[in-house]
């Protein structure tokens, strides 16, 4: 057995024998220890060794949170599963929300334990019958970290693309395998979607990876000066070329070179650069020795290269060169399920300290809705905007400053982007529906969200709502006339009500926590119902 290689720490004996009982009849490679201290010893001296970690939380000492925030300080690149018999949504979301990867609420079958470990880890046995394919051993480890969105390291996060996206995995699988070969790489997509990002990201996955990365923004250097930045000069070869100097192609010898909006290159300067890649060989300008070339070409455009062609705009030949593989990045609208990671490794790129901002469930509620125009970048600057608002370490909708349509039913947020159960999916979504339905923004008639925008400052905030009770509702109404009068929001509030009560089959104390009411709001929400002549089940 190789590879994944799981620690267990769970301190009911008989459970812990049958975990393990499972775990290594799956193929799975696992040590286990019977609290949290034991687990730390042992990471202390072993990381290295350890892939994926799973722990109770109720244990004790200092426990599974207390295990959590070790990991998260010291151990940050390993993920972490946790287990325990007092599941509620609410607690599974903190847990996340401090950085664990995923919560099993006691009592789990193996069934749901293998699925969740394997979408972490791959088995003993598959591990070296999956080495071509694009789960191979050596993309494992980027995998868990793209889904989990912890990193290594500052350092490393910065060149480390983060995906969780189906689409996003599958591109960088794909980028992964296309970085074992020399072909040259065209990296297409909207701006600030992360083409250089990727473009590290294959170089660093390539046999050159120990060379150089040497990136050149074509847009940025004015004309006259680009074909000496990437061909180099020798000294004298125009007025001001005071000492010979190597151009980026050069400097890029053995590694690769990025050329960065490539589309922007002057037409004259497409032809020279056609010649060095038909021949692999240049001369520095005023210079007459030959230098040949060993250097892996990457190009980067946010302009559609091929219309570009038909426009006459760029060389057809040269479009054939570089476009030996072509790579899209789509707009990180279309692949929704980045948001929330990519926003917490902003975070902690941006965080000055080892205490992370965390995003509150609101606010990731917006970053999932917004339609992010400018991409990641724009992410990315919005974050770093919210922490410097942001006055508790808890970022909130408000620090985002987002100002777009804000449609919640457009996308339905899932508590983890990359890996709800249906349950947590549903229980989700219920209770952003919830949140929806309590600002007004369900049309009665379809269902759907959609308040017309000019009423969102009309309207009471959420947790206005939710302090609502027997004294306070005159001044409610008073402030909120708009929303206390509307009949479409008693319909919606009643159909609330009623579906949450049959859902939890009447009792009292679910449905008020599931709507994120007091019981004593409830109670009054529903004496109001039964005056208006609804049948109100029993708890
Ligand atoms: N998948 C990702 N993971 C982590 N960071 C990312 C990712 N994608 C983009 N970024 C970050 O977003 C910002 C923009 O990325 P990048 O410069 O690679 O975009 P680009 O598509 O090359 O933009 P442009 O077309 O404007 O040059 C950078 O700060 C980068 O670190």
């Amino acid at each position: 057995m190789v590879e994944a290689r799981l620690l267990l720490v769970e301190d009911d004996d008989d459970l812990r024998e049958a975990l393990v009982d499972t775990l290594l009849l799956a193929q799975y490679r696992c040590i286990s220890v019977s609290c949290a201290e034991e687990a730390i010893i042992f990471l202390q001296q072993n990381s290295s060794s350890i892939d994926l970690v799973i722990s109770d939380v109720q244990m004790q000492g200092i426990g599974g949170i207390g295990l959590l925030k070790y990991m998260q300080q010291y151990h940050g690149h390993i993920p972490l599963l946790l287990m325990t018999a007092f599941a509620t949504i609410d607690s599974a979301i903190a847990a996340i929300k401090q950085g664990a990867m995923d919560y099993l609420p006691k009592p789990f079958s193996s069934k749901v334990l293998l699925e969740q470990v394997s979408r972490y880890l791959m088995p003993a046995a598959n591990a070296s019958t999956n080495m071509s394919n694009n789960m191979s051993k050596k993309a494992q480890p980027f995998i868990h970290r793209a889904r989990s969105t912890v990193t290594a390291s500052r350092e490393m996060a910065r060149d480390l693309p983060i995906a969780a996206d189906p689409q996003s995995l599958a591109l960088l699988d794909l980028a992964k395998r296309v970085a074992k070969s020399e072909a040259s790489v065209m990296i297409s997509g909207p701006s600030g979607t992360g083409k250089e990002v990727l473009a590290k990201y294959i170089h660093h996955s390539s046999p050159r990876a120990k060379q150089p990365f040497i990136a050149i923004n074509c847009a940025a250097i004015p004309d006259n000066m680009l074909e000496a930045t990437l061909f180099g000069y020798e000294k004298g070869a125009f007025t001001g070329a005071y000492q010979a100097c190597s151009g980026k192609f050069e400097q890029a010898q053995g590694g690769s070179l990025l050329l960065d909006e490539i589309s922007e290159m002057p037409l004259a300067l497409q032809a020279k650069l056609l010649r060095v890649l038909q021949e692999w060989e240049l001369e520095r300008i005023g210079g007459r020795k030959t230098i040949k070339l060993d250097v892996r070409v990457l190009a980067t455009s946010n302009r559609d290269l091929k219309q570009m062609v038909k426009e006459g705009a760029f060389r057809e030949d040269l479009y054939y060169r570089i476009n030996v593989f072509p790579l899209t990045w789509p707009a990180l609208k279309e692949r929704p399920k980045d948001i929330i990671p990519l926003a917490q490794h902003c975070l902690h790129r941006h965080c000055d300290s080892e205490d992370v901002a965390v995003l509150s469930e609101a606010a990731k509620r917006r970053l999932w809705a917004y339609s992010w125009p400018g991409n990641v970048r724009e992410l990315d600057n919005v974050l770093q905007r919210a922490l410097i608002l942001s006055t508790t370490g808890e970022i909130l909708p408000q620090d985002l400053m987002l100002d777009d349509d804000w449609q919640p039913d457009k996308h339905m947020y899932p508590v983890d982007a990359h890996s709800a159960s249906p349950t947590r999916q549903e229980e989700a979504n219920a209770h952003f529906q919830a949140e929806a339905c309590f600002h007004h923004l369900i049309n009665p008639h379809t269902n759907k969200a959609g308040a017309p925008r000019e009423y969102s400052d009309k309207l009471p905030k959420f947790n206005e709502i939710n302090e609502l009770n027997e004294e306070n509702v005159p001044n409610f109404t008073q402030k909120w006339p708009l929303a206390q009068l509307s009949a479409e929001k008693q319909t919606q509030e009643h159909t609330l009500i009623l579906a949450t009560l049959q859902h939890y089959q009447g009792q009292r104390k679910s449905v008020a926590e599931k709507l994120g009411i007091s019981p004593r709001t409830l109670r009054y929400k529903m004496a109001k119902m039964r005056d208006l002549g609804f049948e109100i089940p029993s708890g």
